[in-house]
């Protein structure tokens, strides 16, 4: 077994070679998790800066990047000085930079979409009345005006942070396919993105919307020998149904096709386990480093009826045993609880799972139960619910521990009532601006109040004594809730209220749990977020029931549930089936490991599932607990 860690040096030089003046080709890496992709993108770049920097700042030219997050970008473009030579953005930048311009171009793509999507729309009625009939109407509507008026508009927009709904702003998905359909039905903009960009990478490509990369292999197979389209990635950890099914197959046999082997991240148990669990995709395996040791695998099996809490502790706690790790559990007498040990990533496949387990599920559940579009619950800024997590509970948390000063900034930068008793005060003399300041005092005294008792209060009773005191500013819908709440409304309320009604009486704990949750202070994460990542302690838990989706199911992949008519048909086409599907996550959550790993699988059959992980070499019978 090859174990050099410099093995792949040579996959680097082959790179090098491709982006060569006299050399140019495009390419298409093959590498697995942890091979140190970035590292080799960052090298490419820093070797072509070297080589042909001069010569593309003299034509005006500059390599480009295409990176999956704005974060990744700023870490790129920091890793080369940010030197102007390369471009380094998202897709949606990239794309839009692209297109911007063309503005007659726009204009006529545009009115296209739209008289195909009217037609459509026209041909799909639904029962009169249903939420269904009521969206196409509306949309038809929406879509025949802004046809009608499409030429009086003098300038499209667009803006990849959103938020623009003008008529003459694109979106998201439009300014995607928008970039796809010009650069492949107008060779102009071919040609202008080659001159321009001469070297092209695009990272994380087994992600990328699948109509622009063919636009650009569309690009790359026109100007073959003066355009290099570079793509990184690794096509078993797509997790996205935007991405491109097989881009290995639709490489051209004139492309470079390097291929890394080794696993600098995870030691040789783990990398062996990612192996196995790859090995009915495609063929692709990867070495260990000498030097990550041996590191250990285990998986804890436990019915679906199990207590969660119960079964991850004991797993934290055999894990801690077996490899001598105390950071595995949380030391006696620490009072995190043990879903908050830092030290051990838990990944979740959906985030009511982490609600569940950090306690924050009755606020969660209600808030997804709000009529709107569910982005904001989903990413922890709901609108209403800042009040709290901003300004309530830092004035609450700086009280507890006597900081006297902070709880003052606070009122005084964000309480409308010390402004509007300044204003009252029609002088305002030191006297005056003293009985200010001891007013307020007064309502952050009540509101503390709330927890002097033994009981934290709800939120909705936080709310109440906000809407009292006028202390902070509540939003509509809370202060809405509050007033039906009041007259005691014998009806039902439906829809938005109630859900609010839901919201206010969890615990105001709740909200302080969702607010750390959300801005990634707690050891949660999901199996989709945690792509890139790496992590010494990780806790993959599998539980189909708990994430209550379709589109993954863990019981497929191990064994535990029969496939159903419509996945062997996919398999027996070679479409993407759901365990393909939950293949691929299994492989990206196992292979963040860089130390040690413990896979808890809920079942319906444990015993199926643990002949399925022995009978295919993924686990050995002493590496599985039955809990
Ligand atoms: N040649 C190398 N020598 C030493 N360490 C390396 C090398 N290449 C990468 N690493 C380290 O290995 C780890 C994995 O690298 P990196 O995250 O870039 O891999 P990746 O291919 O992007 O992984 P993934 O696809 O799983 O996210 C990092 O900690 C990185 O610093």
């Amino acid at each position: 077994m090859l174990r050099d860690p410099s093995v792949d040096d040579r996959v680097d030089d082959e790179i090098a070679h491709c982006l060569q003046r006299e050399t140019p080709r495009s390419f298409f890496l093959y590498a697995g998790a942890g091979s140190g992709k970035t590292r080799s993108l960052v090298l490419a770049l820093k070797r072509a800066q070297e080589t042909r920097g001069h010569d593309l700042t003299l034509r005006g030219q500059q390599i480009a990047v295409i990176t999956f997050t704005n974060a990744a970008a700023d870490e790129i473009s920091s890793r080369l000085d940010f030197d102007p030579l390369v471009s380094v953005t998202t897709i949606h930048a990239f794309a839009w930079k692209l297109v911007r311009d063309y503005q007659d171009d726009i204009r006529s793509w545009l009115a296209a979409e739209l008289d195909a999507s009217i037609e459509q729309l026209e041909s799909t009625k639904s029962r009169e009345g249903s939420k269904k009939e009521t969206d196409r109407v509306y949309r038809l509507q929406k879509n025949r005006n802004l046809a009608a008026t499409i030429h009086d508009i003098r300038k499209f927009t667009y803006s990849p942070s959103g938020g623009n709904h003008d008529r003459e702003a694109l979106n998201h998905s439009q300014v995607i396919k928008l970039a796809a359909d010009l650069l492949t039905s107008k060779p102009l903009l071919a040609n202008i993105l080659v001159t321009k960009h001469p070297i092209l990478f695009i990272d994380e490509s087994q992600d990328t919307n699948k109509n622009l990369l063919d636009a650009f292999l569309h690009v790359a197979s026109e100007s073959e020998g003066q355009f290099v389209l570079g793509l990184f990635g690794d096509t078993m950890q797509r997790i996205y149904n935007d991405g491109k099914v097989d881009i290995a197959g639709s490489i051209p046999g004139t492309w470079a096709t390097p291929v890394k082997v080794m696993n600098h991240r995870s030691p040789r148990r783990i990398v062996e386990l990612s192996n196995r669990v790859r090995a009915d995709a495609d063929d692709h395996s990867q070495t260990a480093r000498e030097d990550r040791g041996e590191g250990t695998v285990r998986l804890f099996i436990a019915s679906v009826d199990s207590d969660t809490d119960v079964v991850e502790k004991a797993a934290a706690a055999t894990m801690s045993t077996i490899t001598g790790d105390a950071d595995w559990t949380v030391p006696a007498g620490d009072d995190s609880e043990a879903g908050e040990n830092p030290a051990v990533k838990r990944l979740i496949l959906e985030h009511s799972m982490a609600a569940q387990r950090f306690h924050f599920a009755d606020l969660f559940s209600a808030l997804k139960s709000l009529p709107r579009d569910q982005t904001s619950v989903l990413d922890g800024s709901v609108p209403e619910l800042q009040v709290f997590l901003q300004q309530v509970e830092p004035l609450v948390q700086a009280h507890q521990r006597g900081d006297q000063f902070t709880v003052a900034r606070i009122v005084r930068e964000n309480s409308p009532l010390m402004a509007h008793k300044i204003l009252e005060a029609a002088s305002p003399t030191p006297g005056a601006l003293r009985t200010v300041l001891e007013e307020c005092q007064e309502a952050v005294d009540q509101l503390i109040n709330l927890w002097s008792g033994a009981e934290v209060p709800t939120i909705g009773q936080v709310a109440s004594v906000l809407d009292g005191l006028g202390l902070f500013t509540l939003a509509t819908s809370i202060k809405t809730t509050l007033m039906i709440d009041k007259l005691e409304d014998e009806e039902s309320p439906a829809g938005e209220i109630d859900a609010w009604q839901r919201c206010l009486a969890a615990s105001f704990d709740e909200v302080s749990r969702y607010g750390r949750y959300f801005s990634g202070m707690t050891p949660f994460a999901t199996h989709q977020g945690v792509k890139g990542l790496e992590f010494p302690r990780v806790m993959v838990v599998l539980s189909d029931e708990e994430a209550g989706g379709f589109l993954f199911s863990y019981e497929k992949l191990l064994g535990a549930k029969e496939l159903t008519a419509s996945d062997v048909k996919n398999v027996a086409t070679g479409k993407d089936s759901s365990v393909d599907r939950t293949r691929r996550l299994m492989y990206v959550t196992c292979s963040r490991a860089s130390e040690a790993l413990a896979v808890v699988a809920y079942t319906s059959k444990p015993e199926a599932v643990r002949a399925f992980a022995i009978e295919n070499n993924w686990f050995s019978e002493d590496e599985i607990v039955l809990l």
